[in-house]
């Protein structure tokens, strides 16, 4: 059994998966509305591909987890990304893989995020779907409609669990 401990989200450990959302000062930012607004511009990188593929927004609800968890598997998608983002702050866990035709042990990554954070998935990058902590978590979701299959998943090579 291998045991992930999942470590604070950085956008420098997540770079390889995609994109970290938040405020912070190592964004582009600037004032927009004449002032009233500061814009924490471009953050990540939205990927549609595809055949009548089309971005769209979505609400995920999530009954949160009581960790450690046991993990069986990962999904990745292939024709696109998928950004999450708390809308009341909530954190979640993240567990991620490199893309590529197959997942290796020792390449699977767990983070928690710190409730002010989103993420965004590359398309093709593994990841375990949304796993809310603490309380039902409502989460911001932007991601890929269009023809074709944009799911896959995939048996983890070993049991694993991962903990908050
Ligand atoms: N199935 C679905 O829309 N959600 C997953 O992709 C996920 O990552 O939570
Ligand atoms: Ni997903």
């Amino acid at each position: 059994m291998l045991t992930l401990t999942a470590a604070p989200l950085t956008r420098e450990a997540f770079a390889p998966f995609g994109d970290v959302i938040q405020v912070d000062d190592r964004v582009e930012s600037f004032p927009i509305n004449g002032g009233n607004t500061q814009r924490y511009h471009d953050q990540a990188q939205v990927q549609i591909l595809g055949d009548n593929a089309r971005p769209i927004i979505s609400i995920f609800r999530s009954q949160p987890y009581r960790f450690p968890i046991s993990l069986e598997l990962l999904e990745r998608h292939p024709q696109g990304s998928q950004a999450f983002m708390p809308i009341n702050g909530d954190r979640f866990v993240v567990v991620v893989a490199p893309a590529g035709e197959c997942i290796r042990a020792e390449d699977v990554r767990a983070f928690v995020t710190n409730g002010q954070q989103g993420v965004n998935f590359h398309a093709g990058v593994w990841h375990h779907p949304m796993l809310a902590l603490d309380r039902v978590g409502d989460f911001l979701v932007v991601d890929r409609a269009g023809d074709g299959n944009n799911c896959d998943e995939r048996d983890l090579p070993c049991p694993m669990t991962v903990s908050d």
